[in-house]
This record gives structure tokens, sequence and C-alpha cells, in this order.
């Protein structure tokens, strides 16, 4: 008698070419938050060389590494163990190093804005990167698309009467695209106090996260605790970061992830990951969205929208500096039930920064 297995608990696939892309965002972003992307349009083979490139990084001297550092433009080389994505463990430091990229095309060669107010920071680039920026710049801009795509998704789920309402408030200048290596590590069933990267929720609207290989992500699901999230063939997964949750009441959740040291042979070789950090404008508003009914009849109850001091012990925690919103608030602008609140969206990523680096 054969007797079947049930299913792990895994995330949902979502086509970008799903005409009810909608109703699925939706759903995947009021469950746990995060999805496989699949039909994207990023070819595979632009994907792998932008991971051959930061291979080629990662082998550089540290010394030479280290001269691209610039945390002040969040731009640049994070060394390991200089970021500790959950300052509640007692670590030394997250096993990784990383490099961001800001938005590189100019007006002239691509399609990179516009205002002096939507321009992203300059960075000094490394010979490999700097020698092949057309690449990195095209694969950059074709992130930012899907973002777009993802933002005016977002903007269908909420049932928004301007489906640009979101889309209009990222222009990208504090968009990163992060090469990310974790360095080779034995396995052990011990995971001790080390980490690849520690708990955390991102700060930003979304993240479109591309592994390469090597497993070890995984995700904090409501009732089934860690699930591993594996590397899926032509899929990026996406993921809801903290200015959507802010953004969407709470709706939409900004849902824990970390990745595990090696558990086997399989994970103990570098691992590859790059992760497009979606950006709301410095000035934009944030403010807690009026939930249409016709958006909570559809939710049922899966999801509520937050209790508001459920709302405000997360912003607390995650570093917002609560009583100044407040302050801001000067009843200029639709809110919902969660109070008399208002951040700009440069105001919030500083915050969340802040948590999270060593000074
Ligand atoms: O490397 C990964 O798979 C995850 C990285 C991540 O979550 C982050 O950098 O925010
Ligand atoms: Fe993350």
């Amino acid at each position: 008698m054969s007797t079947s297995l049930p299913l792990p608990p895994t995330i949902p696939t979502i086509s970008l070419r799903d005409p009810r892309l909608g109703d699925a965002i939706l759903d995947a972003c009021t469950s746990s938050g995060f999805f496989y992307l699949c039909d994207h349009g990023i070819a595979q083979h632009e994907t792998d060389r932008l991971f051959a490139l930061s291979r080629d990084f990662s082998a550089l001297e540290e010394a030479t590494k280290r001269r691209f550092m610039d945390r002040a433009s969040n731009t640049g080389f994070t060394p390991i163990k200089h970021e500790s994505l959950d300052p509640s463990k007692a670590s030394d430091g997250d096993l990784k190093e990383s490099f961001y990229l800001a938005r590189l095309a100019t007006t002239a060669s691509g399609s990179t804005p516009e205002s002096v107010e939507h321009r992203p920071p300059t960075q000094l680039l490394p010979a490999g990167l700097g020698s092949s920026k057309d690449d990195v710049a095209r694969f950059i801009e074709q992130c930012k698309a899907v973002t777009d795509e993802v933002l005016r998704g977002f903007a269908n789920a909420l049932h928004l009467d301007d489906p640009a309402f979101f889309k209009g408030n990222h222009h990208g200048a504090h968009d990163r695209l992060r090469l990310i290596h974790y360095p080779p590590s034995s396995p052990s069933s011990d995971q001790g106090a080390s980490i690849r990267a520690g708990a955390h929720s991102d700060y930003g609207s979304v993240t479109l996260l591309f592994q390469k290989d090597v497993g070890g992500l995984q995700v904090e699901l409501e009732g089934s605790g860690w699930i591993d999230i594996p590397p899926k063939q032509g899929c990026i997964v996406v993921n809801v970061g903290d200015a959507m949750e802010f953004w969407t009441a709470g709706l939409f959740r900004s849902t824990q992830h970390r990745v595990v040291m090696p558990r086997n042979d399989s994970e103990a070789s570098s691992r590859y990951s790059m992760a497009y950090f979606c950006q709301p404008d410095e000035n934009c508003v944030l403010q807690p969205l009026p939930l249409s009914s016709q958006v909570l009849e559809a939710i049922g109850n899966r999801r509520t929208a937050m209790d508001p001091a459920e709302f405000e012990s997360r912003l607390r925690r995650k570093g917002v500096d609560v009583d100044s919103a407040r302050a801001a608030y000067r009843g200029d602008a639709p809110f919902g039930h969660l109070g008399q609140i208002k951040l700009t969206g440069g105001q919030h990523l500083r915050a969340r920064l802040a948590a999270t680096y060593k000074a």
C-alpha cells in the first residue's frame, strides 16, 4: 500500500504575464509575502553574466575590494561580518561579503533619469565591473522594469484608482543591485552562532532575489516555521519589504528570511546571490493607505489590516522614530485606521540602514 507524504509548505509561482496578476499577487502578498516569479523576461545568459562578474570581484584581494567602500551613499563593498541583519542575536556579523550597485545608465545610453531629484549617486567601479558597465547597467534597468510591473500588480491587487500610483513613487534613486558572496564553509548539523545572513525583513518596497545554485535561503511562515526556498531555474524570488508593509497598513507582509550555514556538501561551496532592492523615492510620503472593502472582502479572514498597537510596535522594532513620524503628520494626506503618522521614503530607508550596519 502506498501512502503519499504531505507536500512541504512552499511559496506560490506567479507568471508576470498572468492576466490575473493582481489577484495572484494579492494572495501571495497577504499570506507569505514571498513568491517565485517566472516569465519575467530577463534572459538566463544575462543573469549568468552578472554572476560571473560577481565571482570575479569576490576573487580580488581584500585590500583592493576595501578601496570601494562607500557607506555614505550605500554603494560599493561591504566586507565579511560588517553587517548583522539580525541585531537581536549575539553574533559577530554575517558570513557574507557584497557589492552594492546604484543604477548606472545615463539618459544618453539608458533610461535613468530624468530629474536631478531622482538621480542615483555616482560610484567608483573596480576594473571588471567597470569594463562591463554596459552589461551591468542593462541588467539593472531590466530589474527596474520588472519591479515597475510588480508595483503595477500591487496597485491592481489593492484596486487603487491609479494603477501607476506605486510606480510613480519609485524613480529608482535609492534602488540597489547587491552582488552577494557567501564564502565556502564546512557543512555541519550544528548551526551554532554563525549564520550566512541573519533573520531580517527587507527595507524597501519589493526585492528581486536571484539565487545561483546553492541553497540555504529560508523564509519564516506562520504556522510552518522556517521553510527552505531553493533556487528554481528561470525564476526570481520576489518579496515584499517593510516600506510596502507600512504603505498597505500591514496587509502585505514583509516576512523574515535568512540564509543558514551549509548543512550538507552541496551547500559547502561559495554561495552567490543577487538582490535588487526597489526603494521608494526620497521625498515620497509613506502613509498607510485606506483599504477598499473590495480588497478586504477578497482576502476574507486570511489577513486583516494590522492592529494599530502591533503596527506601531513593529515600526519601533525596525528602528523607525514613530514620535517624529507622528509630529510630521498634518492631516494633509489620506490615511487609514492606523493613526496620524507620516514618513518619507528617505527617512524610512535611513532608519532601517542605521539599525543594520556596524558603525
Ligand atoms: O542571499 C540570499 O539568498 C538572501 C539575501 C537577502 O535576503 C538580503 O540581502 O536581503
Ligand atoms: Fe533580504
